[in-house]
Parts: C-alpha cells; sequence; structure tokens
C-alpha cells in the first residue's frame, strides 16, 4: 500500500523553513508477518523540541503520533486499537507492537487529540515541571509562551493552587485568552510591551518562581532582576534560541543566583514517566468539572505537518499545536 512521510530533506541550520522539508510517498508491503500490525495515524504531535532533536538527512522528522490499528496478525492489538507511538512524521507504519503504547488512563470523553497535548507529553511538563518548583499558595509564578501547550497548563495549575501567575505571551488574543478565560493574574504582549518593566510594576518584590519556556534574554533578565530570594526556576525550555546559529551572549547569571540563594531546575518530562497515568486522571477530571481548558491549533491533513510545526516559532499556535490526519473509526470523540 502506498503511504506517505514527512523527511528532514536537508539538516537544520538556523531558522528553520520550507527547504528542511520534504514529503514523500513510499511502498508499504501489502502483508503483514506474524505478529505485524499496521497502524494509520490519527493525531500527530508538533512540538519545539523536534528543531533540535538529533536526526539524519531523509529520516523521518521524528515525533509522536495517536494511531488506530486498521490490520493486525497481533492478538495484542485488535482491529481499531487506538495506540500513542514515537514513530515519527508518517502517515502509516508496521509495527511487531513493541513501540507502541496503549493510552495508559482512562479518558472518558475527554478528546482524543488531548493525549498528545494536555493529557500527553506537554501536559505532564506543564504538571511534574511545576511540582518540581515546590509551589505554594500565595508565590508568584512567572511563565513564558504562557498560552502554549504547556504555558496555558501551567498557569491554570497555579492558580487552582492558590498562587498568583504572570504570563507572557506574543498577541492580543492569547492575552485575552489567559487573562480573561484562563484567568492568569497579569498577563503581557511581549511584542509591544517590555517585560522587565512589566514584571517590576507587577511584583515589585520579586517572583518566586520562575517557569522559562522560552530561555534567552527572559532566562537571564528575570533571574538577575526579577527573583526574591530563595526563588525557583524551572528551565523547562528555550524556544528563542533553538533557531539560533550562534549562541547569543547575556549577562552572567551566576552571583544572583548565588546572591538570593536561587534554585535552578533542568528538568526533562520523561523522568517522570511512571507517573504520568495518575497527572492525566487528576486533569481529566479536572477538565471534566470545567476547572482546566483546553484549547488546540487543529491542522487537517497530514500534508500540513510542516506548517504545524513552523507556526510553533512564529507563535501561530493557541494551546496545544496538533495535525488532525485522519477520523479515528472507533466510537471515540
Ligand atoms: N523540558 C521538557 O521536558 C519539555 C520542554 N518543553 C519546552 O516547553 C516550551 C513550550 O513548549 P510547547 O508548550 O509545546 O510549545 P507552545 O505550544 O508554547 O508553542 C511555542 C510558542 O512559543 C512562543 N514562541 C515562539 N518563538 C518565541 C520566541 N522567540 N520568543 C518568545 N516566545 C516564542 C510562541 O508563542 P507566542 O505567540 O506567545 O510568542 C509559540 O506559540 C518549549 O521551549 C519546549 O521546548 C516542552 C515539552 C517538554
Ligand atoms: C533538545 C532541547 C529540548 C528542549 C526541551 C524540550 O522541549 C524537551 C522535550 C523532550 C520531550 O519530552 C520529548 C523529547 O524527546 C524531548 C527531548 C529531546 C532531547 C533532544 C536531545 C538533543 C541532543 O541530544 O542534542
Amino acid at each position: 500500500m502506498k503511504a506517505q512521510k514527512w523527511i528532514l530533506a536537508k539538516k537544520f541550520s538556523g531558522q528553520a523553513n520550507d527547504e528542511n522539508f520534504k514529503l514523500v510517498e513510499y511502498d508499504l508491503p501489502e502483508e503483514l508477518q506474524p505478529n505485524e500490525v499496521l497502524c494509520q495515524a490519527v493525531y500527530l504531535s508538533v512540538d519545539p523540541y523536534m528543531r533540535l532533536f538529533p536526526n539524519a538527512e531523509g529520516n523521518p522528522m521524528i515525533g509522536e503520533q495517536l494511531a488506530e490499528v486498521i490490520k493486525t496478525k497481533n492478538g495484542e492489538f485488535p482491529i481499531g486499537s487506538l495506540v500513542l507511538a514515537n514513530v515519527g512524521w508518517q502517515s502509516h507504519f508496521i509495527s511487531k507492537g513493541d513501540n507502541l503504547t496503549p493510552i495508559r488512563f482512562d479518558i472518558g470523553s475527554t478528546p482524543l487529540s488531548y493525549t498528545l497535548g494536555i493529557l500527553g507529553m506537554p501536559g505532564a511538563t506543564a504538571y511534574f515541571g511545576l511540582k518540581r518548583c515546590d509551589p505554594k499558595p500565595n508565590e508568584i509564578v512567572c511563565v513564558t509562551a504562557a498560552a502554549g501547550a504547556v504555558g496555558s497548563v501551567v498557569g491554570q495549575l497555579a492558580k487552582a493552587q492558590g498562587l498568583k501567575v504572570v504570563g507572557f505571551v506574543g498577541s492580543e488574543d492569547k492575552l485575552k485568552w489567559c487573562r480573561d478565560e484562563l484567568g492568569f493574574d497579569h498577563v503581557f504582549n511581549y511584542k509591544n510591551t517590555n517585560f522587565s518593566e512589566a514584571l517590576s510594576k507587577v511584583a515589585p518584590e520579586g517572583i518566586d518562581i520562575y517557569f522559562d519556556n522560552t530561555g534567552g534574554d527572559y532566562y537571564h533578565t528575570i533571574i538577575n532582576k526579577h527573583m526574591k530570594k530563595h526563588g525557583r526556576i524551572l528551565v523547562c525550555g528555550s524556544i528563542q534560541n533553538y533557531n539560533d546559529k550562534e549562541p547569543k551572549k547575556f549577562d552572567a547569571t551566576n552571583i544572583s543566583i548565588l546572591m538570593n540563594e536561587l534554585t535552578v531546575y533542568g528538568f526533562m518530562v520523561y523522568s517522570s514517566y511512571e507517573k504520568w497515568p495518575q497527572a492525566f486522571t487528576e486533569m481529566n477530571k479536572m477538565i471534566q468539572e470545567n476547572k482546566l481548558k483546553v484549547k488546540e491549533q487543529v491542522y487537517t491533513g497530514f500534508e500540513n505537518m510542516k506548517e504545524a510545526f513552523l507556526g510553533l516559532f512564529k507563535g501561530d499556535n493557541t494551546g496545544k499545536a496538533v495535525v488532525k490526519a485522519v477520523n479515528a473509526s472507533t466510537n471515540y470523540p
């Protein structure tokens, strides 16, 4: 049968662009071998880390998808099984089952695509990243890329735990969403506001937690000027720098870290993988109770993977960016 994949056509160098990607068609065997299953992508995730992940030209772009088993010779995965798989940007793939993960919690009537967002890797990042910072009621947390897949959940979980939330976003629509619908205390559009001046105004005594999704000048300025004593910084992401050819130079932060006795955490979400189902069960309940709100930027059609991915670096997405390849044939929303 004919399948499609997006390959890394040219290694990334500087700003990711059209030339880095190519959509190619290829043949998959018609007959399955014993234990094999044929899967079809239903939803595919695009995430910022894909820009930095080591990959060779000609290989599929890496990434996770939610797929449906459409042909099977493996009793563990009957037709219609829904599975998560880190198999890259492929419309179909054949597996022996060893790289397939069933949804590990009761999803109920929650949309399937959330397994790549709030009830998937980015949601776990928000949940366990915030937890690592030991948040306490009435503390102030600042989050960057605040309307994104991770940031929008960080802010809402922090509000639910009694913290004050300051968010930075790149558009007026995102600002309104975070402030008016998600209930963040202060939200600023960094494209028309000096973020350091804004922080000084709303948190003149400093912030307790900085959840850093952007790195770059935010990281350095916030550590040097805006942390309270014993503050905590979560180095979650550094999207400002992913497309840099050369690392930019910033003021050193060591003296500020030392003087204010700050704690800087490096964070990798897969370290808490075994605990994800418990976090997703809790957050799914909050979604059902309307205590957590979710937005997705859904791109329809496998051919739009590239556009969805490049959009992450232009701020095109509000909430989690996903690509819907086909409808699942099973009875899920
Ligand atoms: N440590 C870990 O284990 C993990 C880390 N991460 C990291 O978390 C961060 C957020 O990821 P995720 O929520 O999936 O992505 P988002 O959904 O937040 O999408 C990226 C957003 O980043 C903002 N952005 C893009 N370029 C810049 C820039 N130059 N300066 C400031 N903001 C920018 C844009 O929003 P806007 O319009 O507001 O600018 C864009 O919409 C990333 O850095 C990612 O690498 C994610 C998962 C796991
Ligand atoms: C490489 C920068 C990663 C920035 C933070 C981030 O977005 C992490 C995301 C992880 C996500 O949980 C799924 C992954 O596999 C991501 C980690 C990717 C690590 C890339 C390693 C790069 C290298 O070895 O140079």
